[in-house]
């Protein structure tokens, strides 16, 4: 060892000093004949290679051998333990089940010994939309759940099984993003534990998400992000002419059972709806509406999204999950970036006798929006060789004419389905839809049967006028429409209605009479739905008043859009 600590010694003087001193104590402590770096070189070399220092080396070796075995046969044996003993399972938080075992987690009651726990009001603390509507009704944000906090580890019991639980957070994607792992390690051997788990997780996470659904988007580095959770909408709240919507929800659900039937024929197990027509008329409610009836979520598919090029889509095409809806909104407007709908002219994507032209979007890449998707990288997208199975496409568009044929054939878009301008039916029962008395109120007046109806109603705002329907040409009286509008000197204007007026009570033979007079002044396709729905809205609760004044808005809205028209 002496020996060794002299060369050490000797080398630190070397670097340190300057050449002649270093040279002198080298030639002083190994009493060398030749002065110079080179002597206290070979001076150094036969010292490291002689036979004590090589003893000294041979130690060092063996004791670091023997460390680095017994680490390794320790940890060896420790994964031997927990192999043996314990089933592990890993939960990465760009799967959907680390959504399924974040709920379980946050409903066992281990939580009230814990002391370190993270607190969530609306998610988990992380991407998950599961628990944002409350099953009762209540205010969701009312709501805590305690979930995992980051590096901590918990211990549960579960049916006397003993149970392990920690969440690591790190950095992926170049350091981008935050990614969580869940590890759960059981005390067991028997793999059903774990599937037991995962199958009450995964009913949890159904019956937390049956009332809703989840929209998706796409986020720069082209991965699909929950963008909101939002409760589903009844079908019968859209309201378009008989047998579309009967057509469509049966199309998507008899194609949804369908796999087998897809396979045997060698046919890609897909769907596509192009829905066109008048803007404003239910097309994107529509396809909430079916998602909800089917269970499905919607990826929403931004073709303007900035930075998103051909192999960005088909990366988001093929990272659909197996059932669900993929939605392509304005879809004309994609290759149009900057143009507006009304002012674009019908073009026709690829005119160019260029082959290098004919794909390219029509103003050239990229568009204000930066986007860089092509007509040829969207189809390809669409039933490339990594386009996703199972999955609906819708896609909206109010330009029908302008899409190319490609696009619109067969086994890209399947069922082309117009939507028009209201019609008086459709006027008519969107009337019912908001006056309608609640379905108690129906089955109490059915009891009722024989009683004479009085013909007389409760305005609402005050729960004392009573009007006959006969009189339902009369203007409003003058505490009505001071619900509606207030402007004087002395208070604060207004104009709307409050949300504590209370909307009239009508039977359902005064509901249908009012919207018949409804219908009768909404002309026959001049109007869209969304625009009607508007109007309905200001007087939510006056069905009367809005009888009375619909004709005159009908024709302040005519003269707008023909005015509109000319310019
Ligand atoms: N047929 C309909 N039945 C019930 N409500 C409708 C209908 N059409 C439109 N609405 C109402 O109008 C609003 C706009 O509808 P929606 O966004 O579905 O129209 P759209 O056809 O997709 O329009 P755009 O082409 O401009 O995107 C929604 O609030 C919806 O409730």
């Amino acid at each position: 060892m002496a020996s060794l600590q002299q060369v050490v010694e000797q080398l630190v003087s070397l670097a340190a000093g300057s050449d002649a001193t270093a040279g002198a104590n080298v030639t002083s402590s190994l009493a060398s004949a030749t002065p110079g770096p080179l002597a206290t070189l070979s001076s150094i070399a036969k010292m490291l290679f002689s036979a004590s220092a090589l003893r000294e080396w041979a130690i060092l070796l063996m004791l670091g051998s023997l460390f680095e075995t017994s680490r390794r046969l320790l940890s060896s044996m420790w994964s031997w333990l927990i192999n043996s003993f314990f089933i592990t399972a890993v939960f990465d938080d760009e799967d959907s089940s680390f959504q399924w075992i974040m709920l379980w987690l946050s409903k066992q009651p281990s939580w009230k010994t814990a002391r370190t726990v993270e607190i969530s009001t609306t998610n988990y603390g992380i991407y998950s939309p599961a628990v944002r509507f409350s099953s009762d009704g209540s205010d969701p944000s009312q709501n805590l759940v305690y979930i995992p906090a980051v590096s901590e580890c918990y211990t549960l019991w579960r049916n006397y099984r003993w149970m392990r639980v920690t969440r690591v957070s790190s950095p992926s994607r170049g350091g981008w993003a935050i990614k969580d792992t869940l590890t759960l390690r059981i005390l067991t051997r028997d793999h059903r534990i774990l599937a037991e788990i995962l199958e009450e997780a995964k009913e949890q996470y159904a019956e937390a998400r049956k009332a809703s659904v989840t929209v998706y988007v796409s986020d720069s580095s082209n991965c699909w992000r929950d963008l909101a959770t939002r409760p589903k909408r009844p079908l019968n709240s859209i309201i378009l002419d008989p047998g579309i919507m009967e057509l469509v929800v049966e199309d998507a659900r008899d194609f949804l059972g369908s796999k087998s039937w897809y396979s045997e024929r060698g046919i890609p197990f897909r769907r596509g709806y192009l829905l066109y027509g008048a803007p404003g008329s239910g097309k994107t409610s529509l396809i909430h509406s079916i998602a909800g009836e089917l269970g499905l979520n919607v990826y929403i598919i931004s073709l303007s999204r900035s930075g998103l090029d051909d192999t960005g889509l088909s990366e988001l095409i093929s990272s659909l999950p197996e059932k669900c809806i993929a939605l392509m909104e304005d879809i004309d407007a994609a290759f149009h970036h900057g143009v507006t709908r009304e002012s674009t002219p019908p073009p026709s994507f690829p005119s160019s006798p260029d082959p290098q032209q004919a794909d390219r979007p029509q103003d050239g890449p990229p568009g204000p929006s930066g986007s860089r998707v092509s007509l040829s990288g969207l189809l390809n997208a669409l039933d490339g060789i990594g386009a996703q199975e199972g999955r609906i496409l819708f896609a909206t568009t109010n330009n029908h004419g302008s899409l190319d044929a490609a696009l619109c054939r067969p086994g890209r878009m399947d069922l082309h389905i117009e939507f028009h301008l209201a019609s008086k039916y459709q006027a008519e029962e969107l009337f019912k839809r908001f006056y309608a008395p609640p379905l108690t109120e129906v089955m109490k007046e059915a009891d009722q049967t024989g009683k004479a109806d009085s013909g007389s109603v409760d305005l609402g705002c005050d729960g004392k006028e009573l009007i006959n329907l006969s009189e339902s040409s009369v203007p409003p009286s003058p505490s009505t429409s001071e619900v509606f509008e207030k402007s004087d000197s002395t208070s604060a204007s207004y104009i709307g209605i409050s949300h504590r007026a209370r909307a009239p009570k009508l039977s359902t033979q005064q509901c249908t009479q009012l919207a018949k007079q409804f219908a009768a002044a909404v002309p026959e396709r001049e109007l869209s739905m969304a625009s009607l729905q508007g109007f309905l809205m200001t007087y939510k609760v006056r069905p009367f008043v809005a009888v009375t004044k619909v004709a005159a808005w009908v024709e302040k809205e005519l003269s707008s859009k023909k005015k509109s028209d000319l310019i």
